[in-house]
Parts: C-alpha cells; structure tokens; sequence
C-alpha cells in the first residue's frame, strides 16, 4: 500500500542581496516518490542537499519563508495544513535529526507524552511510554531524567521510543545515527528494520551511503535537490544496474571498491545548472544535458533522470 505520495515537490526561498534585488534558492527541485508500507526508502544526499526540508514538507512544519509547490497525499489524501496537525506525532511521526529537538527543561517521560490534561489518559499514556522505554532498554531512572543527563546513545533511544508512542505507520527518519558509534548506528538499524517488518513505511533521511545500504530496501539519490536515481539497494551491493553517472561514482567510492573516482566539485545551490544538474562533473554530458534538465524517468525497476543512463 502506499503510504506516502509525493509529487513534484519543489522548495525554495527568496533571497535578498543587496537591498532590493531578489533572487530564488532553489533547495528541492521537481521531487518525486512513494513510500510503501513494509518499506524503509533511504534519501541519501550530502549535506544542505534538501534533505531535511523534505521531511519537514511533509510533515508540515517548513519555515514561513519556504515557497513550496507540488502536492504530497498520505493513503490517497492529499495534505493540507490542517491535516498535517492532525497526522503529525500519531499516523506520520518524525525521528528528529538532532536531539536538540528535546526541551531541555522538561522531564525525559514528561515531553514523551506530550500535554494531556484528562488524567486517565495520561494515566495510560505514561503506562504505555513505560512499556515502549522498556523494549528500547531506558529503566524507570531514565523517564525522570532532563535531556543533558542523557547519553548521545541514549537520547536516540529517547528520540526513537517517543516517535512510537502513538503507533505510527508512517516514519520519517532524519539522519538518525549521527555521533554515535558503530555498534550503537547497527543497533539503530536494527531496530529500523524492526519497525518495517512489523509493517511501518519509512524515509530514512541520511548523508550516510553504508547506513543506506545496512538498512533500506530502496534508496533515492538527492544531487542539488533533484532526485537522480531511485533503485533497489541490492543494486548497490552488487554493483548491477546503477544508472545514473552520479550513482556509479558513489558506488565507486565506496570503500570496498577502493575509491576509484572522486566525486568532483558539487556546486553550490547559487549555482544550479540550468541544465542536468550533474552535467559540470559527468563524462557523457551532451548539449541537451547542458540545457534542459532531464525529468525522471522509469528504466526497468529504476527511476533515472539521465539522457545517457549507463549500461
Ligand atoms: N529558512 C531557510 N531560509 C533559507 N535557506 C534555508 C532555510 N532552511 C534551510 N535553508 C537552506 O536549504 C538547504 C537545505 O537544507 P536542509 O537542512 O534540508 O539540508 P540537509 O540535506 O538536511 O543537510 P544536513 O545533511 O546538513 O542535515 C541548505 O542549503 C540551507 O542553507
Ligand atoms: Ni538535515
């Protein structure tokens, strides 16, 4: 089933530069996927790549500044304002990307739950934030606890419990193994791959190419904003039908294949091509990639947007 629906999504902002003259970051260009229940989609992407703001468009908390265009429905519903309020934190939850998304004066159980004035159901609710702290190893000590007493390790595990607690079947996940160390991201990643195999649908938002890889059935790869491939994550370990230049020379620089290509210069978002937005770095760029940019298109099991896709 779908879960989530987005299509052609762009966002951006208008910048002022000196004074009076205006001009447009374009930060997420003509966006499209689907997010599927029993599914983890990996959007993988360097930093400042919009990554982000696509989850925040999502769930509906983009900054006033943000021009966005485009629609995203949820089970065939397209969102409005007031449906993303009232999805958000219980159908579509977000695992934030830092843990400074925590009030730092507030009880660890206490912003859990979130204000419930009827105390029965506070009652419950803290019964079963209990129960879901309990599966992720945080002891009764830790609901008493203010967020600077928690560990990096443990904050994540706070993060991750408190986006559960009204059963979500929709997760965005926004880089949710910074800073930790190996052992904790594989057990992150586990407990992932937990959720969609009792069915959740989830974006896992990450800059991270092995996290990718460990944890999704499917990755979307983000090139200044433009999704430029979106292919089946055993491509990646097989090193078979990877279409896009771009996705080939990540998967050349993978540390397993010696890091055969450098990645080239990523432009900055001030400097989109007008063309392919990979055209200034690729060794098959033609006029067409110079001027027009390519749209996504269906190869076989693989989206690609490329004039020239390899193979
Ligand atoms: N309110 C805003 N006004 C202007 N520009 C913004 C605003 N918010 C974000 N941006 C710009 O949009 C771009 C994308 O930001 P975003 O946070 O989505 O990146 P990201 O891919 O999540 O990066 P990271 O991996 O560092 O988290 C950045 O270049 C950022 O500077
Ligand atoms: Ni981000």
């Amino acid at each position: 089933m779908k879960l989530l629906e987005i299509k052609n999504l762009s966002i951006s902002f208008t910048q002022y530069i000196k004074g009076l003259e205006q001009r447009e970051l374009k930060v997420i260009s003509d966006l499209t996927m689907d997010i599927h229940d029993h599914e983890i989609l990996a959007v993988l992407g360097a930093s400042g790549s919009g990554k982000s703001l696509l989850a925040h468009a999502i769930l509906g908390i983009l900054p006033e500044n943000a021009n966005v265009s485009g629609t995203i429905k949820y089970k065939h519903q397209e969102l409005t304002p007031t449906l993303q309020e009232k999805l958000r934190g219980k159908n579509i939850s977000l695992i934030p990307q830092s843990v400074n998304y925590l009030n730092p004066l507030m009880k660890v159980k206490e912003q859990a739950i979130g204000y419930i004035e009827d105390e029965n159901q506070k009652k419950l609710m803290l019964e079963k934030q209990r129960k879901i702290f309990e599966k992720y190893g945080l002891s009764e000590k830790v609901d008493e606890m203010y967020p600077f007493q928690l560990s990096g390790g443990m904050a994540r595990k706070v993060l991750i419990s408190t986006a559960l607690l009204n059963s979500p079947d929709t997760i965005i996940a926004d880089e949710p193994t910074p800073g930790l160390d190996e052992e904790a991201v594989n057990e992150t990643i586990r407990d992932l791959i937990e959720l969609k195999n009792n069915g959740v649908g989830m974006l896992l938002i990450t800059h991270d190419i092995l996290t990718a890889i460990k944890a999704s059935d499917k990755i979307a790869i983000i090139y200044l904003g433009y999704v430029i491939e979106i292919t089946k994550t055993e491509n990646f370990l097989t090193g078979k039908n990877l279409l896009h230049p771009y996705t080939r020379a990540l998967y050349d620089a993978l540390p397993e294949n010696e890091f055969k290509l450098t990645l080239g210069h990523q432009p900055s978002y001030t400097e989109i091509p007008k063309g392919c937005p990979y055209n200034e770095n690729c060794p098959y760029k033609t006029e067409e990639c110079i001027n027009t940019p390519p749209k996504l298109e269906q190869v076989n099991d693989t989206q690609v947007r490329c004039y020239h896709p390899l193979n």
